[in-house]
Order: structure tokens, then sequence, then C-alpha cells
């Protein structure tokens, strides 16, 4: 065993105590000589945290939500999922909903993607009322215009990387070059280029959902939607995937919008909407 300082009956030092000691317990004093190391009579500066000016919206609405309600039925029981809400987002912003289990995020985020209908209001996306779609056209405007991620990734387990990205093409009927192009071309773009041959089980947790990602972005959908992307990742995985969203964000415009209990990570988002209860908080109030 090594000797550490307390091992070899040394006192535990305390570096703060061991400074103003230096200058007779003179806190003043100790103040003026930290401001004069840092060159000046301001404080002395923190570790810079990576703020970001608020970006401005566009105005430009991809998604325009109006009092949206959901009620499931479970037998002779309702459960109010939304009770009437609206809001819109912007082409090219980054948007995440928080709050409590059982708020209603996963509710309203599979209604703006049109996985299941509104039991009232209307859902408008890139300008086409969704509400008002056959199955058919719904699932051929979904294919084109959203890409969808999840918490556990839903790879094909049989597919190599290349193969799983290209599916939404496949559904496109993107011819097969193309396809496969554009998903190298993806894959590139969230760092798996030497992954491209791997099947999902043979991935770690975050690079399963990068790939995940390049499949969402294959069709180069307007709008990503994704529910708890980070769930299943640790912390700082989870807050790659977020950098990677900014950047996608950055470079293609694409409108995001995420489903995220943690609230550190809603935090790097544009903007947060907040859910209680099925309705949207109003900003400045504590849910
Ligand atoms: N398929 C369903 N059938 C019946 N009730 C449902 C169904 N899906 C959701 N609910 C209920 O609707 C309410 C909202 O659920 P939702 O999953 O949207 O909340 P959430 O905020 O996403 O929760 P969590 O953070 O726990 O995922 C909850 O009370 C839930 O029990």
């Amino acid at each position: 065993m090594t000797d550490s300082p307390s091992d070899a009956g040394m006192p535990n030092r305390n570096p703060v105590a061991d400074f103003l000691a230096s200058f007779d317990g003179d806190v003043e004093a100790a103040i003026a000589a930290l401001r004069a190391h840092h060159g000046g009579s301001r404080a002395p500066a923190l570790p810079a945290l990576p703020v970001r000016p608020p970006r401005p919206r566009s105005g430009d609405h991809i998604i325009t939500v109006s009092d949206l309600h959901k009620t499931y039925r479970m037998g002779r029981q309702k459960v109010a999922a939304l009770g009437g809400v609206s809001l819109e987002i912007d082409r090219g912003e980054f948007v995440a909903l928080t709050g409590a289990s059982g708020s209603g995020k996963s509710t309203l985020l599979q209604l703006i993607g049109g996985l299941d209908k509104p039991s009232g209001g209307s859902v408008q996306v890139d300008g086409v009322d969704i509400g008002r779609l056959s199955d058919a056209k719904l699932s051929r405007f979904r294919n084109q215009t959203i890409g969808f991620v999840f918490q556990f990734f839903y790879l094909q387990p049989f597919l190599r990387l290349t193969t799983n990205t290209e599916v939404p093409g496949m559904f496109a009927r993107t011819p097969r070059q193309q396809r496969r192009a554009q998903a190298t071309a993806l894959i590139e773009e969230v760092g798996l280029a030497d992954r491209s041959k791997h099947l999902p089980k043979e991935m770690s947790g975050g690079q399963m959902q990068r790939a995940a990602i390049a499949r969402a972005l294959l069709n180069r959908p307007p709008l990503l939607l994704a529910d708890e992307p980070t769930g299943n990742l640790d912390s700082a995985t989870g807050a790659s995937i977020i950098e990677l969203f900014e950047r996608i964000r950055d470079e293609f415009g694409t409108t995001i919008v995420i489903v995220t209990h943690d609230e550190s990570l809603a935090r790097r988002a544009d903007r947060t909407i907040r859910l209680s209860d099925g309705l949207i908080v109003p900003q400045g109030v504590v849910a």
C-alpha cells in the first residue's frame, strides 16, 4: 500500500485554507491578490460554460398544433392525455418537450408525427393537415417528411449498418446506388464510417443511436422527432447525441423535436416546451 499524506500522519490539506493562511487570514488581501493575478480589477473569471445566445426564431412554422386533444379509452375508463394543446415550431428550430412522467410528452410527439390520431384538434406539418390524409398518403408523407428516433433504437438486428441506414430509402423506392451513397455519407456524418459493416449487436448504445439518427435522415426529412433519444445512454454519450442534433440542425436546417426527462440536455435546445397534465405550462410558470 502506498502512503497517502493522511496515511503518513499528515493532516488533510485544504488549498483554500492554505492560500488564506499565507495572507494571515486577511480575506480582502487574498481577493485583491487573486484579482491582480487575473490581470485586472474584475473578479477572477470562472471556467466558461458553452452558453449560446438564443437563436432568433424565423416565424416560418413547420409545425402548427391547434387545440389538440387525445383521450385514450381503456374499456369503460377514459384517460385524457392531452387536454387542448396549441403550439408552433419554426423551421430549423431545436425544441425539447419536457414534463413529469405521464404529462403527455410522448402522446404529443406521436400525434405530431402522425403515428396516432387525435381525439380533437389538428396538426399541420410542412403545410399539410395530417389528419386529413388517408392512411396510405400519411404513410408516404411520414416517409418523406419526418424522421423518427426512439429510445431503444429499433435497428434491424440482422442488417449491417449501411443496409440498416438504407431502409427508409427502400420504402421511398430510391435507386439502390443512390440510397447507398446517401447512407454512406450519413454514416460518415454521424461518425460511424469505421462501423459500416457492423451488425447492431456489434455496436455500443451510443453508436446504435447514431445509426438510428443516420437512418432517420436518409430521405432528408425536414423534421426529426426523437422520443427519449438519450434515455438508454449514459450522460456523456447522451450529451454527444444532443451535440449531433445541434450539428444536424446547423448543417441541414432540420427541425428537431425531442422528448426528454433530462433538464440539462433540454437546456441545450433552442426552446423548451413543458407539459403538465396534458397541457402546456406557460413560460415562466414552475410546474
Ligand atoms: N396507449 C395508451 N392507452 C391508454 N393510456 C395511455 C396510452 N398511452 C398513454 N396513456 C396515458 O396517457 C397519459 C400520457 O402518457 P404519455 O406517454 O404521453 O406521457 P409522457 O409524458 O410521455 O410520460 P413518460 O415520461 O412516462 O413517458 C398517461 O396518463 C398515460 O398513462
